[in-house]
């Protein structure tokens, strides 16, 4: 069954089926597999596909731990591919590398914190009332939710990028959501266009390209008004901020006119897709769970009230609230994947990765580890707090942002997102599954993330 892992050095190469076939031929979600092959192979294992290098998967947190903290410097960056090489790689946030990917991460890193500091936490709270009247409008009857999140985190990222929000019918963000969900799903590592790029320009990938030069297009008008107004005294999102870093004309500059398009997009498509995704799990589980809905409400009583509206600072008083939004985004890991390139030969867990290889780092499966979580697979989001409830535990081995220096950027916004978006609609409303459709599983489909199924809820004035 497995292919051999004799070697001088170590273990050898790791484990793992000796036909890809095993791997790609089951019509389930990607996540559930490699998850499933790690309890038979153990936490590292590997596989080969035709006409690609040696694909190495880490299961748990000790195994990327050591990988992305103890080696770092031998997973300096994503898997990119001869496509992603032809658009481009300098200067992108995901694919950048050495000094180049420090000072394009500090500036991201800076531009969030003076948002958040600044005005973000005031326009989430706007974002959040825009989608309570939303949700009002429907005087509670079923209301698809997808939506109405997507274009409510879409929002906040458009706010932080662009300066603006959109109402939820206007074509424009909704076109550009859609654009960028098309691009999350279509450039899969899998994909054959990844490895050969004259595909990318063939009727085939026709709606990967308009996709692709619809999201330009966009940012990069965005960028041009952006410049005919800028003030450098008073930054107003993160093209303004783009924009002053700017200092010529020279192609080989890391912040360019050329390449600024593609940075923005990076920060806009690594956070409104995720998030969106994570609201709507919160709000079916709240769903699902109707009794901890209940605990939440009796928070929100508690600590907040009905007459004023939540404040982000509420969250260290809410020990229940805080843990069940841990544990949706542990349940289901919403980015079950991240992907290193290995630059050097590299041992880990006694194993030998050769250089050139690529890294799986699988998230799903650290999350819902038996050795370290009980009962992995129920939602329960008492596992984060300690034993009378009143304060919420950290785990270290709990991960589903990544570690390391590619981990995410967004936690503390994606906290505020589904913080305020959550308790402001359960503030005002009772959130339950529509009668008149059967109740979503909850197991997820999983592509590059794993989204819920669709749902309808229905959101009844408390
Ligand atoms: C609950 C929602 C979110 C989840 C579950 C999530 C998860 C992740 C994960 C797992 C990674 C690292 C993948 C890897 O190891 O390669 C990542 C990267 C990233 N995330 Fe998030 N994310 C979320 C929301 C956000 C938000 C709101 C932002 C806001 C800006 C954001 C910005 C980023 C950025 C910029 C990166 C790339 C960092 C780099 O390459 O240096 N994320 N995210």
């Amino acid at each position: 069954m497995g292919q051999s892992s004799s070697s001088q050095n170590g273990k050898g190469i790791p484990p793992g089926p000796w036909n890809p076939f095993v791997v790609l031929g089951i019509p389930r979600s990607p996540a559930e597999i490699l998850t499933d092959m790690s309890r038979y192979y153990g936490p590292v294992f590997s596989f080969r596909m035709i006409g690609a290098p040696l694909t190495v998967v880490l299961n748990n947190y000790e195994v990327i731990r050591e990988a992305l903290i103890d080696n770092s410097d031998a997973f300096p960056t994503r898997v990119t591919s001869p496509l992603r090489h032809s658009w481009g790689i300098k200067g992108r946030l995901f694919y950048s590398l050495g000094e180049d990917q420090k000072i394009i991460r500090k500036f991201v890193l800076d531009g969030l914190k003076h948002f958040q500091e600044g005005i973000l936490f005031q326009k989430v709270s706007e974002e959040a009332r825009h989608l309570c009247n939303a949700f009002d409008k429907q005087n509670g009857e079923g209301i698809e939710t997808t939506h109405l999140l997507t274009l409510a985190s879409g929002n906040i990222m458009s706010i932080l990028n662009f300066g603006k929000r959109y109402d939820y019918n206007d074509e424009t963000i909704i076109k550009l959501m859609e654009h960028l969900d098309y691009l999350f799903l279509a450039l899969k590592p899998g994909n054959p266009v990844q490895q050969f790029p004259w595909l990318y320009d063939t009727f085939l990938y026709r709606k990967l390209k308009e996709s692709q030069e619809y999201v330009k297009h966009f940012i990069q008008e965005e960028i041009k008004s952006h410049r005919a107004t800028l003030d450098p005294a008073n930054p107003r999102d993160f093209i303004d901020m783009y924009l002053m870093r700017i200092e010529g004309n020279d192609p080989d500059d890391l912040f360019n006119d050329e390449r600024a398009w593609f940075t923005i997009k990076d920060v806009f498509s690594a956070s409104s897709n995720p998030s969106a995704a994570a609201l709507q799990w919160m709000i079916a589980l709240v769903c699902r769970h109707q009794e901890m809905q209940e605990k939440i409400y009796e928070e929100i009583q508690t600590v907040i009230g009905n007459e004023r509206l939540p404040a982000f600072s509420d969250l260290q008083k809410m020990p229940f609230t805080h843990a069940f939004m841990m544990e949706v985004i542990r349940y289901r890991s919403v980015a079950p994947f991240g992907t290193r390139e290995v630059f050097r030969d590299v041992v880990i867990d006694g194993y030998n990765i050769p250089k050139g290889s690529r890294v799986f780092l699988n998230y799903w499966a650290a999350e819902r580890d038996p050795e370290k979580w009980d009962n992995p697979e129920e939602f329960i989001p008492e596992r984060f707090l300690n034993a009378d409830g009143t304060d919420v535990i950290k785990k270290k081995f709990n991960i589903p942002l990544g570690i390391g220096h590619r981990d995410c950027m967004g936690q503390t916004l994606a906290n505020m997102e589904m913080f305020l978006f959550g308790t402001n609609l359960i503030q005002k409303f009772h959130l339950k599954f529509s009668p008149d459709e059967p109740e979503p599983p909850l197991v997820g489909i999983c592509g590059t993330l794993v989204v819920c199924e669709k749902f309808k809820l229905c959101a009844i004035r408390r």
